[in-house]
């Protein structure tokens, strides 16, 4: 069988997440390239999150690898976004009574690595890192829109500009790949096509972007593939014919099996 000669940005193998008797993710393959929008999609309570948070190192999956670049991932949040990957929640986390700047800077965390004493002494290296950070911060606050707002306390920011702004909170870690969790929900339909444009950038950017949501349009205007996960499974993964003449992903979504299945397994 011939394959790209590119090794993928990040590699899943296998990943399975039991919780006690309850398989939320069970056998997952999936793979980012560089460049690419990937698509999560999958009815309420398939196991995106839960696959997400496998990914991130929130939970170690009972079997099962996540690569990338090469290097399987550390089980610990920090390191995975050191590693290069970050993520956005599906219910915004912000904090809520810093500003707009600051929520950046908080995000930058990872890529400062001026120690304790420096901090504390406020030395010149201090000063050139947090000024460094302070101007890559705004140009993250200018890149999604939200420079003029940089001094507002996040908490007063209107819903769909707190989900811009966990989007640059994300990338002040200069991430290799961003997962974005829902990143529509709550947002009317101009805010959405602006989140569209938006994708579109950060992945000219260079930064691969892996995106679960339920808005089948905002997914398929933007994804070069998708996988569909069902009870845990991926069932199909493909372009957007592929995906939406599947008949497994017909039935998943009407929820309505076209024949009873003979035996469930659970
Ligand atoms: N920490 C946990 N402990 C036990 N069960 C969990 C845990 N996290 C998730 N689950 C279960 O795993 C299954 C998958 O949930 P998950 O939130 O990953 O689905 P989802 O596809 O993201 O759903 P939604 O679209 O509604 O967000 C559900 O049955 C859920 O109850």
């Amino acid at each position: 069988m011939s394959t790209t000669t590119s090794t993928p940005l990040l590699d899943v193998r296998g990943v399975t997440m039991r919780f006690g008797g309850l398989t939320a993710v069970s056998n997952v393959d999936l793979t980012v390239g560089q460049g690419e929008i990937i698509g999560l999609i999958g009815p309420n309570g398939a196991g995106k999150t839960t696959f997400f948070n496998c990914l991130t190192g929130l939970y170690v999956p009972t079997e099962g690898t996540v690569t990338y670049r090469g290097n399987v991932l550390p089980p610990k949040p920090h390191l995975v976004t050191q590693a290069g990957i970050a993520r956005t929640f599906q219910n915004i986390r912000l904090f809520a009574n810093m500003t707009v700047l600051e929520n950046v800077l908080v995000g930058r965390h990872s890529r400062t690595r001026e120690g304790l004493f420096s901090a504390l002494v406020r030395g010149p290296g201090y000063r050139r890192a947090e000024a460094d950070s302070r101007a890559k911060a705004m140009e993250l606050l200018e890149f999604v829109g939200l420079a003029a707002k940089a001094e507002h306390l996040a908490r007063n920011l209107p819903y769909g500009e707190q989900r811009k702004l966990e989007i640059a909170r994300a990338l002040a870690s200069e991430p290799g790949l961003l997962l974005l969790d829902e990143p529509t929900a709550g947002m009317n339909p101009q805010e959405t096509r602006a989140a569209e444009e938006l994708v579109f950038a950060i992945r000219d950017r260079g930064i691969a972007i892996l995106v679960i949501e339920h808005d089948m349009k905002f997914i398929f205007n933007l994804c070069d593939r998708t996988a569909v996960l069902v009870q845990g499974q991926k069932i199909v993964e493909g372009d957007r014919e592929t995906v939406q003449n599947d008949e497994r992903v017909i039935t998943a979504y009407l929820g309505t099996p076209l024949e009873q299945p003979t035996e469930t397994t659970e």
